[in-house]
């Protein structure tokens, strides 16, 4: 799905977090975005799923995007007293999709019949991205869908967004690990003071790394005299 944003901005109160994003994804592509703890890109993702009021536009092929996005949060919330299995059945539904045979398509192994709210960190991710991957949604939106999963689920999360692509879909991804994005994205977007300050290519993912690590690192370990 193509969805062309225009212009958005967002701000909490007085304080502006979004300043004019332009972005325009396409069908088939993986995109990362990253930016310092408090850029704005969990506010983004809000206001392309319609979470948060903005200004500003996003089209998306003259449809609704929250009809057709699959948004997998940071921290998903799960209601209490509702089984993993029911969990998934609710979002099947909400799309009219099957939700015949969870058991085979539970490809994260997850104990289905427990209460969701009672799984941990690692095992809500993985029912918070299965239950948007059964909705068959053609715009993802993953914030750090690798925080908190062990290396198996890890491994396939990613051949899953590989698969996505294959299938046409759009993903757009934020991770804080670096060669989670270099693996999977073919753009990558750094979101600096409330704008897209760069926009890279597969071919400068290593020139990225390494300005991001010039930065972070710098010689601001040199106080601490590990020695
Ligand atoms: N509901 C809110 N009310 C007021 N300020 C908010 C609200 N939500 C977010 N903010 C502020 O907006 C800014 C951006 O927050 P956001 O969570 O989008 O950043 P982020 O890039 O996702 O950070 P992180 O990498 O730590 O997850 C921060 O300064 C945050 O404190």
């Amino acid at each position: 799905m193509n969805v062309d944003v225009s212009q958005l901005t967002k701000s909490f109160g007085g304080a502006a977090v979004l300043k004019g994003i332009d972005l325009n994804f396409r069908s088939g592509q993986v995109y990362g975005l990253v930016g310092r703890n408090g850029a704005g890109k969990t506010t983004f993702f809000n206001c392309l799923a319609g979470l948060e009021k903005h200004g500003g536009k996003v089209a998306a092929e003259g449809e609704v995007l929250k009809d057709r996005l699959g948004f997998l949060q940071t921290e998903p919330y799960f209601p209490s007293k509702l089984t993993g299995r029911e969990y998934l059945r609710l979002f099947c539904k909400a799309r009219g999709v099957s939700d015949e045979n969870l058991d085979e398509r539970n490809v994260f192994d997850l104990p289905l019949d427990r209460y969701a709210q009672q799984y941990s960190a690692g095992m809500k991710k993985k029912l918070g991205l299965l239950a948007i991957l059964l909705q068959k949604n053609d715009f993802f939106i993953l914030d750090e869908p690798f925080n908190g999963v062990d290396i198996h689920s890890a491994l396939l999360i990613t051949e899953i967004i590989r698969r996505l692509k294959i299938e046409k879909k759009t993903v757009l991804i934020s991770s804080h690990i670096f060669s989670t994005l270099k693996e999977t994205c073919d753009i990558i977007y750094v979101l600096e003071d409330g704008k897209i300050a760069e926009t890279i290519g597969q071919d400068d993912f290593d020139r990225l790394e390494r300005d991001m690590a010039a930065f972070a690192i710098g010689n601001r370990l040199d106080a601490l005299q590990f020695g």
